[in-house]
C-alpha cells in the first residue's frame, strides 16, 4: 500500500442510516435544467450534434451569444411540485437536480458571481422550491454541482503559468464559497454529485479539494459525496492509488451499466442514464434511439441486482415544462413499479448466479429473493441455484402470493421453478421464501423423477 495524504479515508460500505437508505433507493430522477434548455440543441436553425447541454462549446456560436441567454432565462411553465409528482409516480426515491452546469449559470442566486436566476428575467431562486418540493413529495435531494465553469474568469484547464495558478486560486475560493452556500442555503439536500473534474487543472488540487470534502463533511454530517469530485496526489480519480473508492458511491457509471458484480468492486455506485442516446439538457429533436421503458425498468432491475441505484435524466424545456415523450415514460415505469417496487426498494446483490431469464435481487436482511423476469425460457423453467445451506421455503408470483409455484430439484441445489408467462410483454417478478436447510437435507418440494 501507498502512503497517501489524499486518498480515500474509509475502506468498505458506510454504515449509517443516512446512507442506508441512500443504498436502498434503488430508483432515482436525475434533472439536467439551465440555459441550453433554451436553445434546446438548436441555434439560428442549426442542429447541434453534441449533447445539448454542450452547445456552448459549439464553434457555430459566440460565447458572448450564449452567456446572454440569462437574459431569456424566464421559465413561465416552471413547476415544482409537477416535477416532483412525475418523479414520485414514476417510483423514484430521490432525485439529482443541476444547481450548476459547465456553463456557470446558477439555479440559485449565489452571492459569489453575477451569472444566476437573480439576475434573469425569472429572478427568483429556483433550487430552493425544487428542494421543498421533492422533500415534500418524500424524495431525498442530491445536488449536481460542476467544478468545471465555463463563466468564471479564473476557470482553467490546466495550470501552465503563474498568471494561471494566480487565476486558479480565485477559482478554487469561489469553488469553495459555492459549495459551503448550497450546503447552508439548502440543508435538506443529503448529498453532492459532482461532474467536470476530469480535467488537469482540478486533478492537481488533490489537497484542496480533500480539505474541501472535510470542510463539506463536519457542515454537513452524514454528507453523501461522490467519488467523481477528487483526485489523489498522484492524480488518480474515483479509486486511489491504493484502488480504494474515493467518496461514498461510484460516480463512474455515466451512461453505461456494470456488467457484473466484479465490475463494482464491493462499492455503493449510481448508474446515471439518458433516455436519448446522449442528451441530458432538453434536445428539440427526439432522435436516435430512445429508450423504452421496459428498456429502462430493465436497466433499473440490472442495477439493483449489483448493489447499485438507477438515476434516469429528464431535460425540463426552457419554459420550464417537461416534454410530453418524458412523461409518458415515467408514467410506464411507474405502472410497473407500482406492481414490483418490492423488488427493487431495499434490495441488494443477492450473491447468486446469474441467469438467462433476467435478475436476481434480494431484500436486505431478509431471506427473500426475487426474480425479475425479461426473457421467458420456452420451458417456462426458470433455472435457480442456491447455495448448499439454502433451501426454498416458498416460491410465488409477487402479484399472486397465494398461489404455490411448482419447484423441481433437478440436481442437488439447482432448482427449476415453473411459472407461466405474464399475458402481456412486460417483467414480472417471481418470489423465493428462502430457509436454512435442515441438517436431513429434507426440502418440501418433489425430487426429480
Ligand atoms: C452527467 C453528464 N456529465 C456531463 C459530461 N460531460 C462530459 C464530457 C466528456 C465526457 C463525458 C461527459 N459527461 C454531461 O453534460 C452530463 O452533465
Amino acid at each position: 500500500r501507498i502512503k497517501l495524504k489524499h486518498g480515500s479515508h474509509r475502506e468498505g460500505k458506510r454504515t449509517d442510516s443516512v446512507m442506508q437508505k441512500w443504498r436502498g433507493n434503488g430508483l432515482g430522477q436525475f434533472i439536467h435544467w439551465g440555459l441550453y434548455a433554451i436553445p434546446g440543441g438548436e441555434w439560428n436553425g442549426k442542429q447541434y450534434n453534441g449533447a445539448a447541454e454542450w452547445i456552448r462549446s459549439w464553434n457555430g456560436i459566440p460565447k458572448s451569444a450564449y452567456d446572454s441567454l440569462i437574459y431569456k432565462f424566464n421559465p413561465i411553465n416552471f413547476n415544482a411540485d409537477e416535477w416532483a409528482s412525475i418523479a414520485k409516480n414514476m417510483g423514484a426515491k430521490y432525485v439529482t437536480i443541476t444547481t450548476k452546469h459547465h456553463d456557470g449559470f446558477c439555479l440559485w442566486p449565489s452571492k459569489y458571481t453575477s451569472y444566476t436566476v437573480a439576475n434573469s428575467p425569472w429572478k427568483k431562486d429556483i433550487m430552493k422550491p425544487l428542494v421543498d418540493a421533492y422533500d415534500k413529495a418524500g424524495l431525498d435531494v442530491i445536488l449536481y454541482f460542476s467544478i468545471m465553469d465555463w463563466n468564471h474568469p479564473g476557470w482553467r484547464y490546466d495550470i501552465k503559468t503563474k498568471a494561471d495558478s494566480i487565476a486558479f486560486e480565485g477559482f478554487k475560493k469561489f469553488t469553495r464559497n459555492q459549495l459551503i452556500e448550497l450546503l447552508t442555503m439548502y440543508p435538506k439536500a443529503k448529498g453532492l454529485w459532482f461532474d467536470g473534474t476530469w480535467d488537469k487543472s482540478w486533478v492537481k488540487q488533490a489537497k484542496f479539494a480533500d480539505e474541501l470534502e472535510a470542510e463539506m463533511r463536519k457542515l454537513r454530517p452524514g454528507l453523501i459525496i461522490g467519488s467523481r469530485f477528487r483526485a489523489d496526489e498522484y492524480g488518480k480519480r474515483h479509486f486511489d492509488s491504493n484502488n480504494v473508492l474515493m467518496g461514498d458511491y461510484e460516480q463512474g457509471w455515466e451512461r453505461k451499466l456494470p456488467n457484473s458484480i466484479a465490475d463494482v468492486h464491493g462499492n455503493d455506485w449510481d448508474c446515471v442514464m439518458t433516455i436519448p442516446e446522449n442528451q441530458w439538457g432538453y434536445n428539440k429533436a427526439w432522435k436516435g434511439h430512445i429508450k423504452s421503458s421496459n428498456e429502462l425498468i430493465e436497466m433499473t432491475a440490472k442495477a439493483v441486482s449489483l448493489g447499485g441505484n438507477f438515476v434516469l435524466n429528464f431535460g425540463p424545456k426552457g419554459d420550464g415544462s417537461i416534454r410530453d415523450e418524458e412523461k409518458k415514460l415515467a408514467s410506464e415505469i411507474g405502472d410497473w413499479m407500482k406492481v414490483n417496487s418490492e423488488a427493487i426498494y431495499n434490495c441488494e446483490y443477492s450473491g447468486l448466479e446469474k441467469q438467462d431469464w433476467g435478475y436476481f435481487t434480494k431484500k436486505r436482511e431478509k431471506d427473500k429473493v426475487y426474480l425479475i423476469i425479461f426473457n421467458t425460457p420456452v420451458s417456462g423453467a426458470y433455472r435457480v441455484k442456491l447455495p448448499a445451506k439454502t433451501a426454498i421455503a416458498k416460491s410465488y408470483l409477487l402479484t399472486n402470493p397465494n398461489m404455490d409455484l411448482r419447484v423441481e430439484e433437478v440436481h442437488s441445489n439447482e432448482y427449476f421453478i415453473y411459472a407461466k408467462p405474464t399475458t402481456e410483454a412486460k417483467p414480472f417478478v417471481i418470489v423465493l421464501d428462502t430457509k436454512k436447510k435442515e441438517n436431513n437435507g429434507g426440502n418440501n418440494y418433489e425430487k426429480a423423477k
